[in-house]
C-alpha cells in the first residue's frame, strides 16, 4: 500500500534546479534509502517532504485514509500528519536534559491549552504526567533511560542520535525520515544503529526513508533505494538492481573524480 507519493516535484533556487521533477512512491511499512553524491538534492527533498521548502513544482501527497496534499503546509501542520524527521547535523537542546528533549517531542500532541497551563487545572497535571511517563518508556526502548538527567551535550555521538530518534518518534509518525544517521559513528555503533531501525520499524509500525552514505547500512536494509545525482532520480529499485546499474556506478566514479 503506498503512503507516500511525489509527482514531478522540482525546487529552484535561484537558477539552480537542486531538486529536478521527482517521481517516487513509498510503500507502507518499507525502510526506502535516498544516496547520491554530495550536493545531490537529498536533504533538500527531506525539507520538502517536511514543509521546511515548498516546492516550485509538483505534488506531495501523503496516503492515510484519504490523499493529503502536503505541498505548502507549515512544518507543524506536516508533523500533526505524522511525518518526523532527524537532521544532518544532529539538533537537540544541548543544555536541557535527556528526558526534557523527549518531552519536547510529544508537544505536537499534547492537547492542554495556555489557560489551563497557566493556572495549572487538573488536566494539566494528567497530561504532565502522561508525557513524562511516555517519555521515559520511550528513553527505555531506545536504551537511554540511565542517562535521562544528563544535559544532551554529555552524550556521546551515538546517544545523541539515540536521543534525536526518540524525540522524532515522541510525535507518534507513521513515517520517519532519517538524515545522515550513521554519520560519525564507529562501526560498531554503526551495526547497533542497523539493528535499531528496522526494530523501530517494526515496533512503531513506521515507514522509514534515510538519507545515508554508508552503503553497507543502505544495501543491508533498505527495501527499495532512490539514487539523486544533480538534483535528478537517475535510479530506483532493489539495492542490487540499483548497485549494478550503469548510471548510479558512474555517478559514484564520477563523483570520486572529481
Ligand atoms: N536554501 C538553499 N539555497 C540555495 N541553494 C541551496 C539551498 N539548499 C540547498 N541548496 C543547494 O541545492 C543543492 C543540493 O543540496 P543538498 O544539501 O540537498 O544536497 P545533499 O545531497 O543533501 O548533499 P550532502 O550529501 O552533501 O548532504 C546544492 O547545490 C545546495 O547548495
Amino acid at each position: 500500500m503506498t503512503i507516500l507519493k511525489l509527482n514531478n516535484v522540482s525546487i529552484t533556487f535561484g537558477g539552480l534546479k537542486a531538486v529536478s521533477n521527482i517521481d517516487m512512491t513509498v510503500e507502507k511499512g518499507q525502510i526506502v534509502g535516498i544516496i547520491g553524491p554530495n550536493g545531490a538534492g537529498k536533504t533538500t527533498l527531506f525539507n520538502l517532504l517536511t514543509g521546511m521548502y515548498a516546492p516550485t513544482s509538483g505534488e506531495i501527497l501523503l496516503y492515510k485514509d484519504n490523499p493529503i496534499k502536503l505541498n505548502g503546509l507549515k512544518p507543524y501542520k506536516i508533523t500533526g500528519h505524522g511525518i518526523a524527521r532527524t537532521f544532518q547535523n544532529i539538533r537537540l537542546f544541548r543544555d536541557m536534559t535527556v528526558l526534557d528533549n523527549v518531552k519536547i517531542g510529544f508537544h505536537s500532541r499534547t492537547k492542554c491549552g495556555f489557560l489551563s497551563s497557566v493556572i495549572r487545572l487538573p488536566s494539566y497535571y494528567d497530561e504532565e504526567k502522561r508525557v513524562r511517563e511516555d517519555a521515559e518508556e520511550l528513553l527505555k526502548m531506545l536504551n537511554l533511560d540511565n542517562k535521562k538527567h544528563e544535559f544532551a551535550k554529555n552524550l556521546s555521538y551515538g546517544e545523541q542520535r539515540r536521543l534525536e530518534i526518540a524525540r522524532a518518534l515522541a510525535s507518534e509518525p507513521s513515517i520517519l525520515l532519517l538524515d545522515e544517521p550513521a554519520a560519525g559513528m564507529n562501526p560498531n555503533e554503526t551495526i547497533e544503529l542497523t539493528h535499531l531501525i528496522t526494530w523501530i520499524r517494526d515496533k512503531f509500525n513506521l515507514t522509514i526513508i534515510l538519507i545515508e552514505h554508508d552503503m553497507k547500512l543502505v544495501m543491508g536494509i533498505c527495501n527499495k533505494v532512490y539514487v539523486l545525482n544533480y538534483g535528478n532520480l537517475i535510479a530506483g529499485g532493489t539495492p542490487d538492481e540499483v548497485q549494478n546499474d550503469p548510471q548510479v556506478i558512474e555517478a559514484y566514479i564520477g563523483s570520486e573524480s572529481a
